[in-house]
């Protein structure tokens, strides 16, 4: 039995925002694949909670049929699903209200001694209310652990004030702020990369580090989600938690070990680090784009304006891509700047962090030897899991020195065959273990906002519209230049190519 695979304690994941998206698409797949590997034990039991009138009945059947959309068809089996589905409860409640409330407790009723789970899955908004009401009707016990979907708030204000409200009920180590990214298996293994290995931390700094790109780039639009996208936009839905975690995660100094107070004390650092972006930078640093009609993966794509709940019927100033120059002011990385990007109908779905080493700072050879193309360390995230190193090598064979990139490819599903847990799946029973080192604190999630909001007010501050980009194309043409203003350029085409 792998670390993977090994029992949790008895639980009941309460999921709040059963009936949504998140929920239907990601967690309910990720503690049935844990069922499925045998991860859950006893009468472990999942309990959806939202306010639409369903029978568990109903609820049971709309579940079978999201697992069977959402999950691999060798995934799916009568036999999982079996037990899986005995596992599954539904309960109508309002949190906004005291309605089904009373039904939760009976629910709960002689279940004080086991693991429960508060997932809220549901607008950050709630996330107080239902706190209060989880107090008000005696269901948080010693064992119960809450877990907060991102974003925790839309600015910093709102992020404190719900940070209190629910930290108004439960203690820091019971609250877990997840951000999927953390729980990707590539992620983790920055953590190996750089800490595992001798090779790479001496030159990890600006002595040997020319830039570095993070880009998360998605083919898909907004998929019905555009009520809530066109009020938050690319900053706040994705740069604002998933890419600001994998630049403290590249940035970050050797933590003392794995610790969860080590790992998060220099991920915070890298936070406080940040140079701010404000008015007098916003134009060199930032571009935000909005996609127009075009075509993705070879399907034709409407307009993001197109989308249901974008603009609410007046022109959206939302942004569905946003680039921007990010420095980490502190000794290891000054004038080493990280260029990030992520944008929706882009050409491919791909997330990978590209570090680029400083050129060799002589060439002994002859010019018809080839040009030397700088050092690249490729860390893909997604797909094909992967960490590659380009090097200089000699064109094998006679006719003098000729000089030609390969790469030392690590394919994770080459290298190790086996299955891993996908992040949900990773993440969720790492609360059930009581193991928040993977999660956020709330401290960097303030930090992180913080840094955000400032670049926020700049752009309202400024007023300039969206830059338009085809859908299917790499975001604005302001994003090539604001990286080749600096002599430098996106590595697009590895990304396409894998
Ligand atoms: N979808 C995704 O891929 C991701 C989502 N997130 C975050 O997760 C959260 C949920 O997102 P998503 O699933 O997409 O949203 P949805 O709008 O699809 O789902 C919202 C859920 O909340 C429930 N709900 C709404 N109001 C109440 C209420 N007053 N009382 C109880 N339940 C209520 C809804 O059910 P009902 O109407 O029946 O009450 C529904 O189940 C958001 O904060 C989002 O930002 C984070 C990462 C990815
Ligand atoms: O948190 C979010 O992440 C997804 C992208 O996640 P991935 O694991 O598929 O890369 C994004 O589509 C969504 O808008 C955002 O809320």
């Amino acid at each position: 039995m792998t670390a993977h695979t090994a029992p949790v304690d008895t639980f009941d994941y309460l999921v709040f925002g059963g009936t949504g998206d998140l929920a239907l698409r990601k967690l309910l797949p990720a503690l049935y694949l844990r069922d499925k590997a045998g991860q859950i034990t006893g009468d472990s039991r999942v309990m959806a909670v939202s306010r639409s009138q369903l029978s568990p009945a109903e609820y049971k059947a709309k579940a079978e049929e999201a697992l069977r959309q959402h999950l691999h068809a060798d995934e799916f089996d009568e036999e999982t699903w079996g037990r899986f589905g005995a596992r599954l409860d539904y309960v109508a409640a309002d949190a906004t209200t005291t309605h089904g409330w009373g039904e939760l407790q009976e629910h709960l009723k002689g279940r004080d001694e086991i693991v429960r789970v508060f997932y809220l899955a549901t607008s950050p908004e709630l996330f107080g209310p239902i706190s209060e009401r989880l107090r008000a009707f005696g269901l948080v016990t010693e064992k119960s652990r809450v877990v907060l979907e991102k974003p925790i708030g839309r600015d910093l204000a709102s992020a404190k004030r719900i940070n209190d409200e629910v930290g108004s009920v439960f203690a820091e180590e019971q609250i877990y702020r997840i951000d999927h990214y953390l729980g990707k298996e590539t992620v983790q293994n920055l953590l190996a990369l750089r800490f595992a290995n001798s090779l790479f931390e001496p030159v990890w700094d600006a002595g040997h580090v020319d830039h570095v790109q993070i880009t998360v780039a998605e083919t898909v639009g907004v998929e019905g989600r555009g009520g809530y996208y066109d009020n938050s936009g690319a900053l706040r839905d994705m740069v604002q938690n998933h890419l600001m975690q994998l630049l403290c995660l590249v940035g970050m100094e050797p933590p003392v070990s794995l610790d969860q107070e080590a790992v998060r004390d220099e991920k915070i650092k890298v936070l406080r680090s940040l140079k701010p972006i404000g008015v007098e930078n916003i134009a060199a640093s930032t571009v935000r784009g909005q996609y127009r009609a075009g075509a993705v993966n070879g399907a034709a794509v409407g307009a993001y304006a197109e989308e249901a709940g974008a603009g609410n019927g007046k022109p959206s100033n939302t942004e569905t891509f946003v680039a921007l120059k990010v420095e980490i002011e502190n000794w290891r990385w000054s004038g080493v700047p990280f260029y990030l990007r992520t944008g929706k109908r882009m050409p491919a779905k791909v997330s990978e962090i590209v570090i680029q080493f400083r050129q060799v700072p002589h060439s002994i050879f002859p010019r018809g030897a080839g040009e030397i193309t700088p050092n690249l360390l490729i860390v893909r995230l997604q797909p094909d899991e992967s960490i590659r190193l380009n090097l200089m090598a000699k064109d094998p064979g006679p006719g003098g020195m000729r000089l030609r990139e390969a790469s030392l490819n690590l394919s994770f599903a080459e290298t190790f065959k086996s299955r891993f847990p996908d992040a949900y799946e990773r993440l969720l029973m790492d609360v059930v273990r009581g193991n928040p080192t993977l999660f956020m604190r709330r401290d960097e999630v303030e930090a992180a906002w913080r840094w955000t909001e400032s670049i926020l007010d700049a752009w309202e501050a400024r007023g300039d519209s969206v830059k338009p980009y085809i859908a299917g194309t790499w975001g604005p043409s302001q994003s090539v230049a604001l990286i080749e203003r600096d002599g430098r350029t996106w590595h697009d085409d590895a990304m396409t190519t894998g």
